[in-house]
C-alpha cells in the first residue's frame, strides 16, 4: 500500500526538470514536496498521477504500474492539480455528478458521498452557482471535494492552499490532516509553516533532484538555529557572555533592542550554559526561550546550493543532510 518512485526522469527538449527521483511513500505519511519556483514539483505529481508520461523510471501506486495498469492506479489515486481546475460554466452539483459518474459511482452509494462531500466542504449555498462565479476558496473547495469524492486511499495534492486567505489556507490544511487518517498524501507546497503545520514528512527538491528528505523535525535540527537560545536581559548582555563554552555566535534582533540569539557550537546543548550562567550572576531575565530551529534557513540554504559549511556549519552536519536523503533514497 505504498506509491513507490523510482529513478523518474523527465526533460522538456534540453532542459532537465526530473532527474533521476526516487522515494517511497507509505500509509499515514503526508508527504510535503516542497522546493522553489520550478523544481520539478508539479512535473514529478503529473508523472505520478499518469498525466504525463516519463523518459525513464516508473511509479508504482499500490503495486499497479501507472504506464502499465493505468486504471487499476487511478483508481486509487486522487489529483488536485494546480489551481484547482474545474469546468467553469458548470455548477458544483453537476461537476460532482460528472466526477462521480467518471469514477462509476452510482444509485445510493453515489448519494450518500456526494452528500458526504457537500456537507464536509461547506459548500451548499454554492451548489448550484457556476464554478466560474465562485470565490477562489469555494473554488478550490469545489477542487478538493472532486478529490475525495471516491475515498482515495492516495491523494496528490498541487499547492493546495496557493492563492488563499488565511482562514481558508486553515480549513485546507484542517482537511488534511483529517484526511490523513484514511489517505496516504503528497501535498506540494512553498509555505514552510505548511509543512510544520501537518506533514509527517518532507520531501526538498530543487532542479528535478532531492536534497534533503526527513520529518520536519528532522529538518528544523539542520538549521544554525536549533537550540539557538532567544535571551533578552534587563540590564543588557555581560560582555564576558561572549566566552561561553560551546557558543559559535551572538545575533541581535534588528527589531527589538537588547534581544539576541545565542547560536550555539554543533551538537551542543547550550540552554543550561545560559541558564547557569545567568543564574550565578544573579541576572534578571526578560525572555529566554530555545528555538526549535528555521525551516526557511534550511530550505534557503539547501535550494540556494550554499554549502552548509560556508555558514558556519561544520563539515559533519553537511554530511548528516545527505546521508538522510541517501537512506530515504536508497
Ligand atoms: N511542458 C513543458 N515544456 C517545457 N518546459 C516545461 C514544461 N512543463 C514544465 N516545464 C519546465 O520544467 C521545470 C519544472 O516545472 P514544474 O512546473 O514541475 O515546477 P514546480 O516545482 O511545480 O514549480 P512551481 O512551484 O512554480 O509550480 C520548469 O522550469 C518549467 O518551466
Amino acid at each position: 500500500m505504498t506509491i513507490e518512485i523510482d529513478r523518474l526522469q523527465k526533460r522538456f527538449g534540453d532542459f532537465v526538470a526530473v532527474e533521476d527521483l526516487s522515494f517511497t511513500v507509505k500509509p499515514g505519511e503526508v508527504l510535503g514536496f516542497l522546493g522553489p519556483n520550478g523544481a520539478g514539483k508539479t512535473t514529478t505529481m503529473r508523472m505520478i498521477t499518469g498525466f504525463l508520461h516519463p523518459d525513464r523510471g516508473t511509479v508504482r501506486v499500490f503495486g499497479h504500474d501507472i504506464r502499465k495498469a493505468p486504471l487499476q492506479a487511478k483508481a486509487n489515486l486522487s489529483y488536485l492539480p494546480e489551481g484547482a481546475p474545474a469546468y467553469g460554466e458548470m455548477t458544483p452539483l453537476a461537476f460532482l455528478n460528472f466526477i462521480a459518474a467518471v469514477r462509476g459511482l452510482k444509485g445510493m452509494d453515489k448519494r450518500r458521498r456526494l452528500d458526504e462531500v457537500v456537507q464536509r466542504l461547506a459548500l451548499e449555498k454554492v451548489l448550484h452557482q457556476p464554478i466560474d462565479t465562485l470565490s477562489k476558496g469555494f473554488k478550490r473547495r469545489v477542487g478538493l471535494a472532486q478529490a475525495i469524492l471516491h475515498r482515495p486511499p492516495a491523494l496528490i495534492l498541487d499547492e493546495p492552499t496557493d492563492g488563499l486567505d488565511p482562514n481558508q489556507k486553515h480549513e485546507v490544511r484542517q482537511l488534511i490532516q483529517e484526511l490523513s487518517g484514511h489517505a496516504l498524501i503528497i501535498v506540494s507546497t512553498h509555505i514552510l509553516e505548511e509543512v510544520s503545520a501537518v506533514c509527517t514528512r518532507a520531501l526538498i527538491i530543487a532542479r528535478g533532484r532531492i536534497l534533503a528528505d526527513g520529518t520536519p523535525a528532522d529538518l528544523e535540527r539542520r538549521s544554525r538555529y536549533h537550540g539557538a537560545v532567544c535571551v533578552k536581559l534587563c540590564g543588557g548582555l555581560p560582555p564576558d557572555l561572549a566566552l561561553l563554552p560551546g557558543l559559535a555566535g551572538v545575533e541581535h534582533d534588528p527589531r527589538i533592542p537588547g534581544r539576541c540569539w545565542l547560536i550555539p557550537e554543533a551538537g551542543v546543548d547550550l540552554y543550561p550554559r545560559v541558564r547557569n550562567f545567568i543564574a550565578e550572576r544573579r541576572l534578571e531575565v526578560e525572555e529566554l526561550t530555545v528555538e526549535r530551529g528555521r525551516l526557511d534557513e534550511v530550505f534557503q540554504r539547501l535550494t540556494g546550493f550554499e554549502p552548509l559549511s560556508s555558514r558556519g556549519r561544520p563539515a559533519a552536519a553537511e554530511a548528516q543532510v545527505e546521508s538522510i536523503g541517501e537512506q530515504e533514497n536508497a
